[in-house]
């Protein structure tokens, strides 16, 4: 039996040009276990995701901000902080960065992104004023509250799905990996991973990107 997985996005599953690699469009709806799909991104993107791939929608959306399994969803943040964080942001004559059609924040429920060619100074300040922090997933600055975390949306992941979160092997590129590799019984770094993804993972790859997780799932393959 294939192991069951807890794959991030951006990074993990996408090529350097930041495209999902078409690959998983064939190897996931095979696969034997439970497929999690855990991201920063707002609930719709990995929701689309495995409806577009074929596959059960067991996501981890925000960083754990939404979690779905089966016909259960649980919102675990209400983003009144993150927001008022990025309205006082705005009000000292910063931007979010992401245009007047602000489709990375449209949908985002329980967090506030900020894209990183912005400045990160005072957006920090703002967030620890708020009891808030500020995650850089190497795509975007997230404003969010410390205790959630994609690996705690693993932990109900697990049990909705009736396992235990150290059959799951977790592959990830970014500090918001960190608590994933903490709860999967086996965690992957991909060679383009941040520092923090390196030190947490059990493995670095050589390889880089999806490149990488798809070798990764070519072993357990191998392995099963
Ligand atoms: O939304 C981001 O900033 C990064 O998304 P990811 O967690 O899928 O890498
Ligand atoms: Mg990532």
């Amino acid at each position: 039996m294939a192991p069951p997985l807890v794959l991030d996005i951006d990074g993990t599953m996408t090529r350097p040009d930041d495209s999902v690699d078409p690959r998983f469009f064939d190897v996931l709806p095979e696969w034997d276990a439970p497929v999690v799909v855990a991201t920063g991104k707002a609930f719709p993107y990995p929701v689309a995701l495995c409806h577009f791939m074929y596959v059960e929608q067991n996501v981890i959306a925000e960083n754990g901000g939404l979690v779905l399994s089966g016909e259960q969803v649980s919102k675990n943040a209400d983003g009144e902080a993150a927001r008022r964080v990025a309205e006082e942001y705005v009000a000292a004559g910063y931007d979010l960065g992401w245009g007047p059609t602000d489709m990375v924040n449209r949908w985002r429920e329980t967090e506030v992104a900020v894209a990183r060619d912005q400045p990160l100074g005072p957006l920090a300040e703002l967030a620890a004023e708020h009891g808030l922090e500020v995650v850089d997933t190497g795509f975007a600055y997230h404003v969010k509250s410390p205790g959630i975390e994609k690996g705690v949306g693993l932990e109900s992941v697990a049990q909705l799905l009736d396992r235990d979160p150290e059959e799951f092997v977790a592959v990830g590129d970014s500090e918001n990996d960190v608590s994933t590799f903490g709860v999967a019984g086996e965690s992957y770094a991909v060679a383009n991973a941040d520092e923090k993804a390196k030190r947490a993972a059990d493995v670095v790859l050589d390889e880089s990107y999806s490149e990488a997780t798809l070798s990764v799932l070519d072993e357990l393959r191998s392995r099963a």
